[in-house]
């Protein structure tokens, strides 16, 4: 792990820049994938199949069949697993679903809101190097609580437990596509995929790149989520051992995971480095060759407050907060995807099954976007309704103000109704 001590003010955005994504080049790579798809459809998807994933598809869709017959290839343990998680995870986003209030804002004039579902909604589960069926639980079941009527699957993975978290979360259609193919597929529609109203999902660099782009032609989007990192401002009151071992955690999502590691003690950093070069020889040699730990920087820095901004700087997808006193640091932070106190809350918890979404935004977007919940896939219709009583107040000072706008048209939509009821009040 590189080692930075006491960096000056001005070299913080060098170091906290993510390494590895050059957006315009991904871009570069992901337009013609897109274009593909949009021009050729399912056969373009075949190719680009075959070149990406080595694979040669025929049905694109997954059976009936063979996602009935996934559950007899889990064991029970892990349905277990999986049962408890989706319970958390349904709980915890059951609360976000608010009831509408009405709100009287002059006698006789109401205005409410209402949360409708995304009648149409695309989930991409990543699959290139692990099958995240735990993805299919952080999309679907806040689909399912908002009350979404299609929900359209895509992942490069056939993994039995992505098909039964499917099933278990209402999954309406299942696809065998990965990558930016994917994205494209539920964005523009394909004779087998349709076309969605939003999509969702994390992904590699060119999957992210691919929702990025397809937004930019009015594709509605959760948030760029590419690949996953994690922050953690540790104190000499946390354990290096649990410390290295989140950071390998993410670091295990791929090469271009980005770890960082804030302290205010030069020791202390130093033991996280061994304890993490220890776990990491001490890993089999098949998982050893999956974890990078080229984007692992740890930084000391000489107060509390410099690490708090510092870390709002970075607006980690994941902070970890294993300090004296977590929860009251966690009130200063104002940037960050999702945070988690204390020396026994490993992100791991979150990643799978403590109820909160793993979904979350990436590369610095944690500072204007939030994770996923809910509200992503819910629209709110604002309705109002006013009485007779309600257009006398409130009618005079819309029409002063149309009056204003010279926009004429706006004034007579209230005068015509005022005028009739003066008329009727008179005879
Ligand atoms: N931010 C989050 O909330 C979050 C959550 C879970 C996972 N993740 C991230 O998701 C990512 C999963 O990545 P993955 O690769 O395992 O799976 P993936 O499913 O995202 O991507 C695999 C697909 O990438 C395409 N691909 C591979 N090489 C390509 C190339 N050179 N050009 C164009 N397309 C190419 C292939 O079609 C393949 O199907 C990881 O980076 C992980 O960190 C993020
Ligand atoms: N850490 C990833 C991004 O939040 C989610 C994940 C899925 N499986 C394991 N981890
Ligand atoms: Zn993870």
């Amino acid at each position: 792990m590189k080692i930075i001590k006491y960096p000056k003010r001005e070299d913080w955005p060098g170091l906290l820049t993510r390494p590895v994504l050059n957006f315009k080049e991904i871009e570069a790579s992901v337009s013609p994938i897109l274009e593909e798809v949009q021009k050729h459809g399912d056969e373009g998807i075949r190719r680009l199949a075959e070149r990406f994933d080595g694979v040669t598809l025929g049905d694109l869709a997954f059976s009936n069949k063979e996602i009935d017959d996934a559950e007899g290839q889990l064991d029970e343990a892990l349905k277990e697993a999986i049962g408890q998680a989706y319970r958390n995870i349904y709980l915890f986003h059951q609360q976000q679903l608010t009831a509408p209030e009405k709100v009287e804002t002059m006698p006789g004039v109401t205005c409410w809101r209402r949360s409708v579902g995304i009648e149409k909604v695309g989930i991409y589960i990543p699959g290139g190097t692990a099958p995240l069926f735990s993805t299919v639980l952080m999309l679907g079941i806040p689909a399912q609580i908002a009350g979404s009527k299609e929900i359209v699957l895509c992942t490069p993975s056939a993994h039995p437990a992505i098909l039964y978290a499917a099933k278990l979360v209402g999954v309406t259609r299942a696809y065998r596509i990965g990558g930016a193919q994917a994205i494209a597929a539920m964005a523009y529609g394909t004779e087998s995929v349709p076309q969605v109203y939003k999509i969702f999902g994390p992904g590699n660099q060119y999957v992210m790149a691919a929702k990025m782009l397809v937004s930019k032609e009015g594709m509605a989007i959760d948030m760029p989520a590419g690949p996953s990192e994690v922050a953690v401002y540790a104190d000499e009151t946390a354990v290096p051992d649990f410390v290295a071992s989140d950071l390998l955690s993410q670091a295990e999502h791929g090469k271009d995971s980005q770890v960082l590691l804030v302290s205010t003690s030069v020791s202390f950093v130093e033991a996280v480095n061994r304890c993490l070069m220890e776990q990491l020889e001490a890993l089999p040699r098949k998982d050893m060759a999956s974890i990078s730990i080229d984007n692992s920087t740890a930084v000391v820095v000489a107060h509390a407050d410099e690490a708090i901004a510092m870390l709002n700087e970075y607006a980690a997808e994941h902070l970890i907060l294993c300090v004296e006193n977590a929860e009251e640091v966690s009130e200063r932070i104002v940037n960050a995807g999702s945070i988690f106190l204390g020396n026994y809350t490993p992100e791991s918890c979150g990643d799978y099954a403590s109820g909160t979404n793993h979904t979350l935004p990436t590369n610095g977007y944690a500072r204007a976007y939030s994770g996923v919940s809910v509200d992503s896939f819910v629209k709110k219709i604002t309705v109002q309704h006013i009485s007779q009583q309600g257009l006398l107040n409130l009618g005079p000072l819309v029409e002063v103000m149309a009056e204003a706008e010279s926009l004429q048209a706006h004034k007579r939509a209230v005068s015509v109704r005022l005028k009739q009821m003066n008329e009727y009040n008179e005879k």
